[in-house]
């Protein structure tokens, strides 16, 4: 039997698992939708506007609504609006059974759940243990052992049962697809807007996820989901179809009327065709209709009512919600894991989808990071064993620089390759990572499963230590190979000093990497870190024109830099060996002195350097909130 006739039975035998129990339900109702971009064009270098939806009305009930349309149609910018993602440039009005909302403020938060269309998972966890910790942050009100029934229960319910123990990177991508619905499903929504889920999946496989998402629609929650082009199978099991052409609506309605609607219009559909085929080759524009006419006779026409046998009228209607669209006061529990007993004899507080606290979402938060850093701890070791290369390289090249007044100067430069080795590696590991992590962040806090403060918390708790350990490595070699002063006060300033100076860099790399995309921020990195490196080393202050001089006084690196060269040759350290007849530089302080660093205030410039890495960690969380929230 192949994989996906595997999962298709499992999802068959697990129909009975979806009882339709009572739950409110959400109807999402929207109107005179557009939303309108402005886009540079580079050919003619000038400002273009472009209108993505025209004006679009529809009403999605419980069940499975599917948005299809030809590609750029505005399928996903339509999703993205109703869910409130992205509703930069949208207008119209959104109401929620019956709230009405403005479609530029995010319309789809609170109850409302988003499955993007990249596989948002930690793909160094276990799927169970991306199931208990996504659980632990979600239900904070339920007991150990009921999570962990609701995740075996939602697992199996998924037909993931058999993979609970396999690492997210190796599941195949039907199997991702579905763990990030099961993800989803913990906290019960009873919205959920899913982005082509189908896309790069098999027939199997999108035909196990649509059976998957049709049991889901059975028990009472509205699903919508771009999709591409079903086959008439996966057809079958979508109940109401809002088909786009060029950002206008071209058919709104039950799944059953397409075909006469179409046919009201004109427009009939070849026996044996695919009656999705046949919708995407008119909305393609491949029958020589007036598409704008087709769609207004479509809309008056009236498909029959519905049979008796319509599974929607068990599902009850609720009165219109309280308070402006906040869903998460309509959710109710479902069968998964609780039972109606549990629910009727307030086993359970009402509020039973409550997340965690800050202080227990720090910990789950940091217990993944850890789970996920020992599963990959290749990459702590790489970042070690270069910084211990490093150490030997540099100790080889400047072997016993630190102890020779004849090799002031090339201690010097061991000193400035120092600073300048972990300044780089503090800055361009997280510059570099942070962009790709920004994306996974992005939908688990669209999705609310923690609260902003807790991830940067636990996410420095872990990268911090990293750098600090491959600093620590670092030095330790070096400065013993290249012998500089071993005296305790020294050695210790210069460790604290680089140690700093390389967390510094990676609070600027933070920074970098929450604002700019990855390939800008590859090249800005690296110039900043060049640019701020020139003061204090190759530039005096006295040299530095007067319109740079800010740059010496905010520099970081130079600050680093001056603090670690005084570690070594200031407070009055003593005459050095000189093996040659004559050395210039036998007294350190004449070296200092030619540097111009005599002076050096050594709290003012460690207090720089801390307080330029807590300047930029806090202007990185600003970022961060603002791009996380404003939508
Ligand atoms: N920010 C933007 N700036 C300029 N154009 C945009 C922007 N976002 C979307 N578009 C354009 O709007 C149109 C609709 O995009 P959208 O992604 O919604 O289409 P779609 O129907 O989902 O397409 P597909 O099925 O290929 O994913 C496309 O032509 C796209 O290029």
């Amino acid at each position: 039997m192949s994989p996906g006739a595997e999962e298709l039975t499992m999802l068959g035998a697990n129909n009975n698992v979806l009882p339709l129990i009572p739950r409110s339900t959400i109807e999402l109702e929207f109107k005179n939708i557009t939303c309108t971009v402005n886009s540079i064009v580079m050919s003619k270098l000038q400002l273009e506007t472009k209108q993505i939806l025209k004006g679009v009305s529809g009403c999605f009930k419980p069940g499975l609504t599917a948005i299809m349309g030809p590609s750029g149609a505005g399928k996903t910018t339509l999703l993205n609006i109703l869910a409130g993602y992205s509703t930069r440039g949208a207008k119209g009005e959104i109401s929620v059974n019956g709230n009405c909302a403005c479609a530029s403020k995010a319309a789809g938060r609170g109850g409302a759940r988003y499955i993007r269309q990249q596989d948002d998972l930690r793909v160094h966890l276990t799927v169970y243990e991306a199931m208990s910790l996504a659980a632990a942050l979600k239900l904070a009100d339920f007991r150990a052992s009921d999570r962990k029934e609701k995740v075996y229960e939602i697992l199996a319910l998924l037909g993931l049962s058999a993979t609970a123990q396999t690492l997210c990177r190796d599941l195949s991508g039907g199997q991702k697809r579905r763990l990030a619905v099961a993800l989803e499903l913990l906290s019960d929504p009873s919205l959920l807007f899913l982005d082509e889920p189908t896309t790069g999946l098999d027939s199997s496989a999108s035909a196990s996820l649509i059976t998957l998402l049709n049991n889901l629609a059975r028990g009472g929650r509205t699903l919508v989901a771009t999709i591409h082009q079903p086959s008439a199978l996966l057809f079958e099991k979508i109940d109401t179809v809002y088909c786009l052409e060029e950002g206008r609506t071209l058919y709104s309605g039950p799944r059953a009327s397409l075909i006469p609607a179409l046919a009201s219009a004109g427009l009939t559909c070849p026996p044996y065709h695919n009656p999705a085929d046949f919708l995407m080759e008119v909305a393609s524009g491949e029958y020589s209709v007036d598409l704008i006419k087709a769609a207004q006779m479509m809309t008056q026409f009236k498909p029959e009512p519905e049979g008796n046998g319509s599974w929607e009228r068990h599902i009850p209607t609720i009165p219109a919600l309280p308070g402006p669209l906040d869903f998460s006061s309509t959710l109710k529990p479902s069968s998964i894991g609780i039972t109606n007993r549990d629910y009727k004899n307030k086993k359970i507080s009402k509020n039973i989808y409550r997340p965690s606290g800050l202080l227990r979402q720090t910990g789950i938060l940091l217990y993944r990071n850890y789970l996920m850093t020992t599963r990959n701890y290749s990459l702590f070791l790489y970042r070690v064993a270069a910084h211990v290369v490093i150490a030997l390289v540099f100790g080889y090249l400047y072997l016993g620089v630190g102890s020779e007044a004849d090799s002031v100067l090339g201690n010097y430069v061991y000193l400035y390759g120092s600073m300048l080795l972990v300044v780089y590696t503090g800055k361009m590991s997280v510059t570099l990572s942070f962009p790709l992590e920004m994306d996974i962040l992005k939908g688990e806090y669209f999705n609310r499963w923690y609260n902003l403060g807790p991830y940067i918390v636990s996410t420095l708790a872990v990268e911090l230590p990293f750098q600090m350990i491959s600093c620590v490595s670092y030095v330790v070699l070096s400065y013993w190979l290249t012998e500089n002063p071993l005296e305790p006060t020294r050695a210790t300033l210069f460790l604290a000093t680089i140690v700093a100076t390389s967390l510094c860099a990676q609070a600027w790399g933070y920074f970098i990497g929450s604002t700019t995309p990855t390939r800008i921020a590859v090249f800005i990195g690296p110039v900043l870190a060049c640019l701020f490196s020139v003061f204090g080393f190759c530039l005096a202050l006295v040299d530095t024109p007067y319109s740079f001089r800010w740059l010496h006084h905010i520099s970081y690196f130079r600050a680093g830099f001056h603090v670690a060269v005084h570690s070594v040759y200031g407070f009055n350290r003593t005459r050095m060996h000189c093996s040659k007849e004559y050395c210039h530089y036998i007294t350190p302080k004449t070296f200092l002195k030619e540097m111009d660093m005599e002076n050096i205030d050594i709290g003012g410039n460690m207090a720089l350097v801390l307080s330029t890495a807590v300047l930029m960690h806090v202007l990185t969380a600003a970022v961060l909130w603002y791009r996380l929230n404003k939508r």
